[in-house]
């Protein structure tokens, strides 16, 4: 049998099978028959209560806003608290609070305990130790209103994006003009969400072996900072957009490492990257950025890394078996901030491999969701 023939053959068996399987679910008689018998109810009350979460999810994302901004977690770490003191503290009527304290602990985020009183739940608690996700959330209000109309979005009808605003470098021919003001909120938010990302990559890579590294795009220098606190000796470079870098410079100042890292302002849409690092670190950049973009800036790197140089990459990325929702989640997001996909490691791996790296490899790390890592050499 010829390879085009396989290929027909399974294309046929797959779209017949996925036919059949709609076909039975789509049907009202068969949802019935499904919920009704013992062996497939499970299935049926798990399948409908996905729905549900699809349906309402945007709900629960409001209860979890609401619980942020009202510093819920915060207030509950010592303990449960009264619903009066926390309805008087929030200067929401008693009534109103019991519906949100109830809304938290049916999604786990809080627990209601003995006496009208409410403590963490473990969602709640878990928050608590991700302060980076509480950062996440605030920031969420302009997404939310981008995606009020989300086909309008699509068709791109919205004269206004919230959230173009918020990312003035997306998809601009002259990023340089971001001014450092215009950079303090998405700096701030990723300095805030940084821990997090720095965990995945540094336990995933060690630039310990390494001499110099450079971070593009590297926001405030946390993640530099993080390296540094594993890798003593390595030498600390970041690369970032004139409003940015006078963040980093001051944040470093203030933390007294000036001597152990410099800081150099530019574009890398425009300008060379500086040479001397034997690695360029890529971290929730390279998704940021459309195609073209990502090819001119994996040639940069390459000509600023020495031959066997390592590029290393890390940021959320695409699964490449099966459903995967934040997927879903970043690929709404980016397009609403104006540029950038979120790319599976096969994608950036066939996009390094045409820009001259070789020796491409995927890293595992502890939480896939939070960043993937890829490794690449000149
Ligand atoms: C002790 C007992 C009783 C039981 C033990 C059971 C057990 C082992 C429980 C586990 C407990 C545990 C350790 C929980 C840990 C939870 C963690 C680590 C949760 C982490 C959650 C992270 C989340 C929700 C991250 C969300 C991230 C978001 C929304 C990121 C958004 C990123 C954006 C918008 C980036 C923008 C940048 C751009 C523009 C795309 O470049
Ligand atoms: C999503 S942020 C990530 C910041 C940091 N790496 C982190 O993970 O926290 C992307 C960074 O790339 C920088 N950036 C975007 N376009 C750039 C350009 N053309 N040249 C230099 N830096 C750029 C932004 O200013 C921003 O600091």
């Amino acid at each position: 049998m010829a390879l085009s023939d396989g290929i027909e053959s399974h294309r046929a068996f797959s779209d017949g099978w996925r036919g059949l399987r709609d076909f039975l679910l789509s049907s009202r008689r068969f949802q019935r028959f499904a919920a009704a018998f013992p062996l497939t109810r499970p299935i049926a009350r798990r399948r409908a209560a996905d729905l549900f979460d699809l349906c309402a999810g945007f709900v629960y994302s409001q209860v979890l806003a609401a619980c942020v901004r009202l510093d819920l977690f915060a207030q509950l770490r010592g303990g449960p608290l009264p619903v009066a003191t926390l309805a008087a503290r929030a200067s929401i009527p008693v009534g109103a609070m019991v519906t949100l304290l109830e809304a938290g602990a049916s999604l786990r985020l809080l627990e209601r305990r003995v006496d009208q009183r409410y403590g963490l739940g473990p969602l709640g608690a878990a928050m608590l130790g991700n302060p980076g996700v509480a950062a996440m959330v605030e920031h969420h209000a302009a997404l939310y209103t981008d995606l009020a109309d989300p086909v309008a979005l699509l068709r791109g009808e919205l004269d206004q994006r919230k959230l173009g605003r918020y990312w003035p470098y997306a998809g601009q021919a002259s990023p340089s003009a971001v001014t450092r003001e215009g950079a303090s909120s998405y700096t701030a938010l990723m300095s805030a969400s940084q821990p997090m990302v720095a965990e995945m990559v540094i336990g995933a890579y060690s630039f310990a072996k390494h001499r110099c590294l450079l971070d593009v795009g590297g926001g405030d220098g946390s993640f530099l900072i993080a390296v540094g606190g594993q890798a003593p000796e390595l030498e600390l470079r970041l690369f970032d957009l004139p409003g940015v870098a006078s963040i980093a410079r001051d944040r470093f100042a203030e933390a007294g490492l000036r001597n152990r890292m410099s800081v150099i302002e530019g574009n890398f849409l425009a300008d060379p990257l500086p040479s001397g690092a034997d690695v360029i670190s890529l971290i929730r950049v390279v998704h940021d950025h459309d195609d073209d973009v990502v090819m001119q800036l994996f040639a940069r790197v390459r000509e600023a890394l020495p031959k066997d140089g390592v590029l290393v990459i890390g940021e959320p990325m695409s699964s490449e078996s099966g459903p995967d929702p934040t997927s879903a989640y970043f690929g709404l997001y980016l397009h609403a901030m104006g540029s950038g996909r979120p790319r599976s490691f096969a994608a950036l791996r066939e996009m390094l491999k045409q820009s001259g790296f070789r020796d491409v490899r995927s890293r595992a790390t502890r939480i896939p969701m939070i960043a993937k890592v890829a490794v690449a050499r000149a």
